[in-house]
């Protein structure tokens, strides 16, 4: 169970949520679930399909109820508030606008006050969308890029202290969501509006949020920067979720000392291990440093090239490596480093794993 302190509760939080429990039927969706959410901040609820984001998201905008809990927002308890008295924009997946109405009039449907001024506002948030000359257009004549926009200026209308977006980049094709999240960060960041995002996508995770929410189950797993959860993360479920790994099966010599087949490896970080326990050993793909020459010292091994794979940007390589219990690696390298390795399949090179780039985790099943 991870719960955030409630000392650092102040006039920045915008949002705090506190044990929150939601059952369908005999089903758990949601376990005691608390964070803060700071004034501006853009926050990702991000985690497998059936994880609980989307529940959780549908109670902070009041379309479902919470068994249990607390939501309060900037000190006001919106707990048991209707989703109309909640102060809060909202995008789904689905573009979700009305298609017998123009664009104008989609954006304008919540604003209230005299016609001149809704128009104004209207032109103001197609200015902000990039989108100026669309004012007339209805949903069907629009990209589906372009419609979600138009849902976001939609969403931002009425001027929310809360922006809540579910999926909302997930049904556009590759190349417009990677160019949408660009601008819907910059968008987020100009207005300073306080963000929730629910994705199963970590790649928009890591990319768009200050903090990401990692969920499994209807539990937070880890709280943090994407930093923090990209090189830090707190379970063997977040390191498997987010980003690709390596795992090794150790076992412990010392508090940082662990034997892997025929070797001993340092590891910098604490492993919290008694001499002899089991533990499985992660470390990133990018993170494992191959030589162009072999040189004697700690944390080194020939490794056997098996396959050699282009993606993108970086190759894909997998490597076994005899002298660590056969284990086989999955090493990223960029173009620059292949170029200065000369490699070929079935040739051995020096393969080197960094101590501070290893972390260690229970097994599964002993933790
Ligand atoms: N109204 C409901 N009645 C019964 N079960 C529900 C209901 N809404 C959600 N669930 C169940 O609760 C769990 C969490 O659903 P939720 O939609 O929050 O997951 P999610 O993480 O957003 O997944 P996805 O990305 O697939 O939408 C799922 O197992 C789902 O089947």
């Amino acid at each position: 169970m991870i719960r955030e302190s409630t000392t650092n509760l102040n006039i920045t939080t915008e949002l705090s949520i506190a044990g929150i429990q939601k059952q369908f039927g005999s089903f758990t969706a949601l376990r005691d679930i608390s964070l803060n959410v700071q004034k501006g901040e853009f926050v990702c609820l991000l985690g497998p399909s059936g994880c609980g984001k989307t529940t959780l998201l549908r109670i902070i905008a009041g379309l479902e109820t919470a068994d249990s809990g607390t939501i309060v927002q900037t000190g006001c308890d919106i707990t048991k508030a209707s989703a109309a008295e909640r102060d809060y924009g909202i995008v789904f997946q689905s573009y979700a606008l009305f298609p017998n109405l123009s664009v104008a009039q989609n954006i304008a449907y919540g604003l209230k006050g005299r016609a001149q001024d809704k128009a104004r506002r209207v032109t103001e948030l197609l200015t902000l969308i990039g989108l100026p000359a669309i004012a007339d257009k209805y949903p069907a004549q629009l990209s589906g890029g372009q419609q979600q926009r138009v849902a976001l200026a939609r969403a931002l209308a009425t001027s929310p202290n809360l922006l809540l977006l579910d999926e909302p980049l997930s049904a556009l094709d590759a190349q417009v969501r990677e160019h949408l999240r660009t601008e819907i960060k910059a968008l987020q960041q100009k207005l300073g509006v306080t963000t929730i995002m629910v994705t199963h996508d970590q790649e928009e995770a890591l990319t768009m949020a200050d903090r990401i929410v990692v969920m499994n189950h209807g539990v937070i797993e880890q709280i943090g920067t994407p930093t923090e959860i990209y090189q830090h993360p707190a379970s063997r479920f977040v390191a498997d979720f987010v980003g690709h790994c390596n795992w090794l099966t150790a076992h412990a010599v010392s508090e940082h000392r662990v034997r892997l087949g025929e070797s001993e490896l340092e590891i910098s970080h604490s492993t919290r291990l008694k001499p002899g326990h089991e533990c499985e050993l992660f470390i990133r793909p990018e993170d494992i440093q191959l030589l162009p020459n072999w040189r004697a010292g700690e944390q080194l091994a020939l490794g056997k090239l098996l396959h050699m794979e282009l993606i993108g940007c970086v190759y894909r390589l997998r490597l076994s490596v005899a002298l660590w219990a056969g284990v086989e690696l999955e090493v990223v390298i960029s173009h620059r480093e292949l170029a200065q390795l000369r490699l070929g399949d079935g040739q051995l090179i020096p393969v080197y794993l960094p101590p501070d780039k290893l972390r260690c985790f229970m097994p599964e099943r002993a933790a």
